[in-house]
């Protein structure tokens, strides 16, 4: 039986009557073998009832249905009250973890689970709790990870209800393994044997880790918890590319390790991919000890500069900026390869009210910072393919030029040796940001000039062998 096309005809009501429409996926419930998803209509910035289906496409057609019915036929209150009613009458059939996004989504509140794992007599236990807004709920824990994250969803709407007060449940909750007491361990101590202090920066500490059973190194950067730096996570943990840190895990824990935050705040603990010690600003200064500038800089320049490039190509397809590039940022993997890390100040394309804030390490901060999109990424990219090509020797003589090239005005030298990087780089230190390439034009770009140089250079040692 074909059904009929809510999607296309709620597309065409709002059309004709000029309404914004959007759908929002509201997550999914149930085992795998017998999964539900949940979709809703929002239109003009109301919400109409959730459609829930058995496919994501089906929960959009339902919830396109429901915002038909209320729109066309008036039935709005019918559908709100037998949802109303399903859930008075059935409490054990409300799925927690849905109406706590729902919550978020009614009341602009971020909703953030915290997962983690606790020590328990045999085994690590699933703990979770909730973070909504800037509150955190208490810590439940369940015999798998699934019920741990469903037991604190009820207990926050329990709280927010005022079934239960947050007093009573101040302390963290054990349920199902019938435990109340766990002693605070270390999840950082328990799980991984510290190596080495790799760095500080504005958030923590860098620390290089041994995972104890797996026999794996790590690094693992602790800082206190903000809900700021909640955005690096979330970030890394949407990001999935060879030229960008990978990300493992995060949790929260009561202790530092060896630092201190305030006398309430939680510790945040983001497990990462181990990148080199060496940073590219490692790289570049070493390149600038050697005598003279040579065809082996140039070359591995242009390798360093295409992988970079790639690595923002794919952050910006995820729709965020990074807006801190800089060769301290720059890490290299196991086999030499380009590492972006450092998220920290990044954004998210479409936020602007976070994007107008001015941001970023001023040298190699774009001139627009106020008001910036991507391009701001492709700025500090033009400084970093510039810093990688030419030698510049001593502090003096960076501080003398890099006004220049951040104008757009170049070494002769350099300008002479290096004419087609200068092309790119001219273009991509444009003062106006919509004058920039983006990411995919660069990368196109060198991957041509790659090619040329590498067949001149082959000719070249031909030439000189005969
Ligand atoms: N995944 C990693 N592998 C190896 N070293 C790392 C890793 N992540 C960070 N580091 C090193 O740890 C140090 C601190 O890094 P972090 O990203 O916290 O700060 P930063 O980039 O130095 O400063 P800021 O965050 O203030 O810009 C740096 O020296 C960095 O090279």
């Amino acid at each position: 039986m074909a059904t009929k096309n809510y999607v296309a005809e709620l597309n065409e009501y709002a059309q004709r009557n000029r309404l914004k429409l959007k759908y929002e996926y509201l997550g999914s419930d149930g085992p795998d073998h017998n999964k539900v998803f949940s979709q809703k209509a929002i239109i003009d910035g109301k919400d109409y009832p959730k459609g829930v289906g058995k496919t994501k496409k089906d929960a959009k057609v339902k919830a396109a249905e429901n915002a038909l019915r209320c729109l066309l036929d008036g039935k709005c209150q019918d559908l709100t009250e037998n949802a109303a009613e399903a859930s008075t009458s059935a409490e054990t059939d409300i799925n927690f973890i849905c109406w706590l996004n729902e919550y978020g989504q009614r009341n602009r509140l971020t909703i953030k689970p915290m997962e983690t794992t606790r020590p328990g007599p045999n085994n690590a236990i699933p703990w979770c709790s909730f973070m909504v807004g800037e509150k955190e709920y208490p810590a439940v824990s369940g015999k798998t990870a699934r019920e741990a994250k469903e037991e604190a969803a009820k207990l926050v709407y329990d709280i927010i209800n005022g079934n239960k007060t947050t007093d009573e449940d101040a302390k963290d909750k054990n349920v199902g393994n019938g435990q109340n007491e766990m002693p605070t361990v270390s999840r950082f101590t328990s799980e991984f044997e510290p190596l080495e202090h790799l760095g500080k920066g504005a958030f923590g500490s860098v620390y290089k880790v041994k995972d104890k059973q797996l026999k794996i190194e790590y690094a693992v950067k602790i800082g206190c918890y903000k809900e700021k730096s909640l955005r690096e996570v979330r970030t890394l943990s949407d990001l999935f590319h060879r030229n960008i840190v990978r990300y493992y895990t995060f949790w929260m824990q009561d202790t530092g390790y060896d630092e201190s935050c305030g006398p309430t705040t939680k510790f945040l603990y983001i497990q990462m991919e181990l990148c080199a010690k060496n940073t590219l600003r490692d790289w570049i200064d070493e390149k600038n000890k050697e005598s003279v500038q040579n065809l082996k800089r140039r070359e591995e320049s242009l390798r360093i500069a295409q992988e970079i490039v790639c690595g923002v190509e794919y952050i910006h397809s995820r729709n965020h900026i990074h807006r801190d590039l800089k060769p301290a940022n720059i890490m290299f993997g196991v086999e030499g390869e380009v590492k972006i890390g450092d998220f920290g100040l990044v954004t998210s394309d479409d936020d602007d009210e976070e994007r107008t804030v001015c941001k970023g390490t001023p040298s190699y901060m774009a001139p627009e910072q106020r008001k910036y999109d991507r391009k701001v990424d492709m700025f500090a990219l033009g400084l970093i393919f510039f810093e990688l090509l030419w030698k510049l020797s001593t502090g003096s003589e960076r501080a003398k030029i890099w006004p220049d090239v951040r104008r757009q005005r170049f070494p002769e030298e350099f300008s002479v040796t290096f004419t087609k990087e200068k092309q790119i780089i001219n273009s991509l230190l444009s003062e106006k940001p919509e004058d920039r390439p983006d990411a995919s034009a660069v990368k196109a770009e060198l991957e041509e000039w790659t090619q040329i140089f590498n067949s001149h250079k082959a000719s070249h040692q031909e030439n000189q062998t005969v």
